[in-house]
């Protein structure tokens, strides 16, 4: 996604979601300094050399657990967003990228990173904490803004983590994306907040986070080069 047609659906994001650009700003030139400072950031073409024809993209929605059980995703890239992770690793599935802005559960994360996968590590103005607190412990990141990108900061477009990684997918090359665990509905999934046991109901905030990624998701269907499609069983 270009920054022209990505900046309008982010003003429209900081306005209804109460964010600071500046905050945003401000958190993407801290993430640069951290990537510079620990030299195990990584550039978008070494992602794109992981990144398949298809790409599956996990979402933390309840239906995850079903999809884990019922298909094995063998042929394809699979990218996690951020809580997804968890899911995942409870199957001894290791993904081979993390989306998170990481208030997913950060040993997970850790675990996963360390088996192999790369992570992309977004940036905004409520996660500077954890940017400075995890970014030095992990290896082979990507890193990415919603703001204007910085050279070694990337924006490839996207809101919530899972819309997120599916504009990554497409940016880096896969022509179908296919979505697991994607359930826009009234539950959020247990691996969506660490603090959670059970699937949780929405609330406020999360159900307009919904809205964006939802529209955004519409918007990659009808303008990328790649298929989208919603896991369902054969
Ligand atoms: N029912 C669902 N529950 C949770 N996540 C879902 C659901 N359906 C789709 N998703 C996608 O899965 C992604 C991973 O979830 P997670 O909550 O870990 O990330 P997040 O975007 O950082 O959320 P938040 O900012 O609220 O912490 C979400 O970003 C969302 O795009
Ligand atoms: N400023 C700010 N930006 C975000 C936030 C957030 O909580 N604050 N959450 C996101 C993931 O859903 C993506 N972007
Ligand atoms: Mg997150």
């Amino acid at each position: 996604m270009k920054w022209k047609d990505w900046e309008p659906f982010y003003l429209r994001i900081v306005r209804e979601m109460g964010y600071s650009i500046e905050k945003d700003r401000e958190a993407a030139r801290v993430l640069r300094a951290l990537l510079l400072e620990g030299d195990k950031y990584i550039l978008k073409e070494e992602l794109a050399s992981v990144v398949k024809k298809k790409a599956y993209v996990f979402g933390a929605g309840p239906s995850l657990e079903w999809a884990l059980k019922e298909f094995e995703f063998s042929d394809g890239t699979l990218i996690a967003a951020d809580g997804a992770t968890s899911a995942l690793l409870e199957r001894d599935i290791v993904p081979d990228i993390i989306v998170s802005d990481l208030d997913g559960r950060i040993p997970d994360i850790k675990l996963a990173n360390d088996r192999g996968a790369f992570i992309a590590v977004h940036a905004h103005g409520d996660n500077v904490d954890k940017l400075t607190a995890y970014v030095p412990l992990f290896l082979r990141v990507l890193g990415t803004t919603q703001t204007e990108p910085l050279d070694i900061v990337y924006n490839f477009g996207g809101f919530t983590d899972g819309d997120r990684a599916a504009f990554l997918a497409e940016e880096l090359g896969a022509r179908e994306i296919v979505l697991v665990g994607f359930d826009f509905g009234e539950t959020v999934g247990r691996w969506s907040k660490p603090g959670l046991r059970e699937h949780a109901p929405i609330w406020e905030s999360k159900r307009k986070k919904f809205e964006f990624a939802k529209e955004l998701l519409e918007w990659l269907e009808k303008n990328g080069r790649a298929r989208i499609k919603y896991f369902s069983p054969r």
